[in-house]
């Protein structure tokens, strides 16, 4: 993309036409560690343009291959830059993979916990040092252990990402798995996403009240197939719900998705937006009205990635709606709470925290002569606010670049839409 802004406007304010979203990034990331534990047994279609897939292609080529030292004899190094789940289901993969790494990521990956994932490695019997802050990467770890025990207890109210990661290896493990699932679970379709996609590839489990057994098993031969990103689709979602009209076709989704994102579909249709599934896909439209929804409240415990494409688009229709279920977007790719705060602000919109609860105040908002909104490195950020073209006119979004992280060709579909972008 080379420019640092990008200023979006959308004369017609019309939408028409197919959009052809890339691979889930969760389903994608799920699938590879699936097939590199699985001795050559599994295939994937649809893999993920998503960078932070990219990013966990070659990290798992580069472990399977070692070669590039960090000074320290045959100390590979992984950097998976600013990729949360290709950080957190590496370290339970490089930790039964033999070799030494180095797994580092991004100034911001250096921010974001990994201490409930560590100790749970640890008690298995992993090798597993911090390399500078305790309970954050980079990470020093030694590849290939001897299982102490099969059971271990894990906090569910961080990060799922912490369970999956154990879940995606515990076939492998000689002794199995039983993970106990500590108080709340939160984002809870992304483990049931990985308990489907180990199904799919043969490896059964059984749930109990909040234990989770995997017994040693191998995978089965199989070709795991992607759908398309719902997360994706919920930034159409947004701009559906703020153009004048809108017919659009996202091939490939499905109503009974692994993605908990489907969920959009759902949500939206508060905001004026209807969705039929079609044969080959799913058909979104622009209904006539946008019905009040005030002083309703909406829970993003299990769907956290779509609270931005909601909040924003909502504060652009003036909706005075409540959040519950937010408590994980601070330890994102950025403080998704202060990032959207922020940005909201630029445009009179604030979103007040009480206790538990965002409310959303849209009684101040206004149109300013010119909006430029900040990303923090947050390709959420970027996707969840370039819908206000249509509700203001024009927007600015700096460093665009963020999207790639999950939808490297969201400008250039955007543009197919009839935005102009420069
Ligand atoms: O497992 C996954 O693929 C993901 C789980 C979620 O994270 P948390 O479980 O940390 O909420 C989600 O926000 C992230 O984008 C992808
Ligand atoms: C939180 C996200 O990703 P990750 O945790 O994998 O960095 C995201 O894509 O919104």
């Amino acid at each position: 993309m080379g420019s640092q802004v990008l200023r979006l406007s959308h004369p017609s304010k019309t939408l028409l036409g197919a959009v052809p979203l890339t691979g889930s990034k969760s389903e994608s990331n799920r699938a590879l560690i699936i097939q590199a534990l699985s001795g050559g047994n599994v295939a994937v279609e649809n893999l993920s343009s998503a960078a932070d897939t990219v990013t966990l292609c070659r990290a798992l080529a580069l472990s399977a291959a070692p070669g590039e030292t960090s000074g320290e004899a045959h100390e590979t190094v992984v950097d998976i830059g600013p990729a949360g789940t290709a950080m957190r289901f590496l370290t339970a993969y490089l930790a039964i993979t033999n070799g030494r790494y180095f797994l580092t990521g991004s100034e911001r990956m250096k921010q974001r916990p990994i201490g409930i994932l560590v100790d749970a490695l640890t008690t298995l019997g992993a090798d597993i040092q911090y390399a500078e802050r305790v309970g954050y990467p980079p990470l020093v770890i030694r590849g290939g252990f001897e299982q102490q025990r099969p059971a271990v207890k894990v906090q569910g109210n961080v990060s799922s990402q912490y369970l999956s990661a154990l879940l995606l290896i515990a076939a492998a493990l000689p002794k199995g798995l039983e993970l106990q699932i500590d108080g709340e679970l939160t984002s809870r379709p992304y483990l049931t996403m990985t308990l489907d996609m180990l199904a799919e590839a043969g490896i059964e489990h059984h749930w109990v009240d909040d234990v989770i057994v995997i017994k040693p098993q191998p995978t089965k031969a199989t070709t795991l197939t992607v759908e398309p990103d719902w997360s994706a689709a919920s930034y159409w979602y947004a701009m559906a719900a703020l153009a004048k009209t809108a017919d659009l076709f996202l091939p490939n989704l499905k109503s009974n998705s692994l993605q908990g994102d489907a969920a959009i579909a759902n949500i939206m249709t508060g905001f004026g937006v209807g969705t039929v599934f079609e044969s080959g896909g799913v058909r979104i439209r622009h209904t006539a009205s946008s019905p009040t929804q005030d002083s309703s409240s909406l829970d993003f415990r299990e769907c956290p990635d779509l609270a931005q494409t909601v909040i924003v688009c909502a504060a652009a229709l003036g909706k005075d709606l409540s959040f519950t279920g937010l408590h994980t977007l601070r330890i994102k790719e950025t403080d998704r709470i202060a990032a959207l705060q922020n940005e909201l602000g630029k445009f009179g919109v604030a979103l007040e925290q009480d206790g538990e609860v965002y409310h959303l105040r849209t009684a101040g908002r206004y149109q300013p002569s010119r909006l430029v909104i900040d990303t923090y490195e947050d390709h959420r950020m970027a996707m969840a606010f370039a819908p206000l073209a249509l509700a203001f006119g024009q927007v600015e979004i700096n460093d665009p670049d963020v999207v790639e992280k999950s939808y490297p060709d969201f400008w250039k579909h955007l543009k197919q839409q009839g935005f102009v972008i420069s």
